[in-house]
């Protein structure tokens, strides 16, 4: 059984005892999401991640998501990428295609994926550029105070080091203020070079999810989510800066990511 979600400072964080039990709340919420979404504005941008949060989505391709989703309102961004070939182990275009893209009717001029042929700098220019576009027409809407693309949905995983998308801890890209999508060329966890949105992008959007699972990124689950002077000991980590200014922050965590938690032993006392 889940613990219902708690309320925090941090936003509402979701516990469960089981990645299966993870993965059921997950794909309802981006469900309920998208349903909402479509009825409102007729469309549902969702920006995705890589790593182990593709894996949790599964269960969307089948049913009932795969028959009650409605696919063909979706658009398909990236909070992060690889610059690496589209068909490389390490692209998460290829991990999110093969997991979850492919298997679902999607539209393909929907997913905008990042240009494989160029450079890091290139491709993050162009990806802004793309973005740009389908704010003027409003596929993806638009913050009401800054000019910043406001996704329907921004999902994150994080690193045991704190990171989200291609944001790494004390990086100077934590400083990127005017860009949308910017690139590193640096990055501590392979392969280097990467695009990523930036902080004002992902705290722009309508609803920001982190998925997090495992014991080894408690410490960084504390730090990102605890108030117990965090802001003194780490004010660069990546996943404490995700603080959508007027969206809504979920965390979806299994026990032992949580097990280090204060905000939990707080809210059951
Ligand atoms: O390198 C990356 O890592 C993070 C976390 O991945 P995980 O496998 O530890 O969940 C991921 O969210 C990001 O998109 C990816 O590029």
């Amino acid at each position: 059984m889940a613990l219902p979600g708690v309320h925090t400072d941090r936003g509402e964080l979701r516990v469960h005892e089981s990645l299966e039990e993870l993965s059921t709340d997950l794909v309802d919420y981006i469900a309920e999401l998208s349903e909402a979404s479509v009825k409102e504005r007729g469309v549902f941008a969702i920006a995705l991640s890589g790593g182990s949060l593709i894996g949790l989505m599964g269960k969307l391709c089948e049913a009932p998501y795969s028959k009650t989703v409605d696919w063909a309102k979706w658009y398909i961004f990236w909070a992060d990428e690889r610059v690496v070939a589209k068909n490389h182990a390490d692209s998460n275009y290829k991990l999110a295609k093969d997991g979850l893209l492919s298997k679902v009717p999607i539209v393909p001029s929907h997913v905008h994926s990042i240009n494989d042929s160029l450079s890091a700098e290139e491709a993050a220019d162009e990806y802004g550029f793309v973005i740009r576009q389908l704010v003027k027409t409003r596929m993806v809407s638009v913050s009401d105070i800054s000019d910043c693309p406001k996704f329907d949905l921004i999902l994150l995983g994080m690193g045991t080091d704190g990171h989200v998308a291609s944001l790494f801890p004390d990086h100077s890209v934590l400083e990127e203020k005017e860009e949308w999508v910017t690139f590193i060329t640096d990055s501590p966890k392979p392969p280097p070079e990467r695009i990523t949105f930036t902080l004002p992008v992902i705290n722009s959007a309508s609803n920001v999810a982190v998925v997090v699972t495992g014991e080894s990124k408690a410490e960084a689950v504390h730090l990102a989510i605890d108030d117990v002077g965090a802001d003194d000991c780490c004010p660069s980590l990546p996943s404490r800066l995700v603080q959508p200014t007027k969206g809504q922050l979920v965390w979806f965590l299994d026990k032992p990511a949580a097990s280090k938690l204060k905000s939990l032993e707080f809210s059951s006392e």
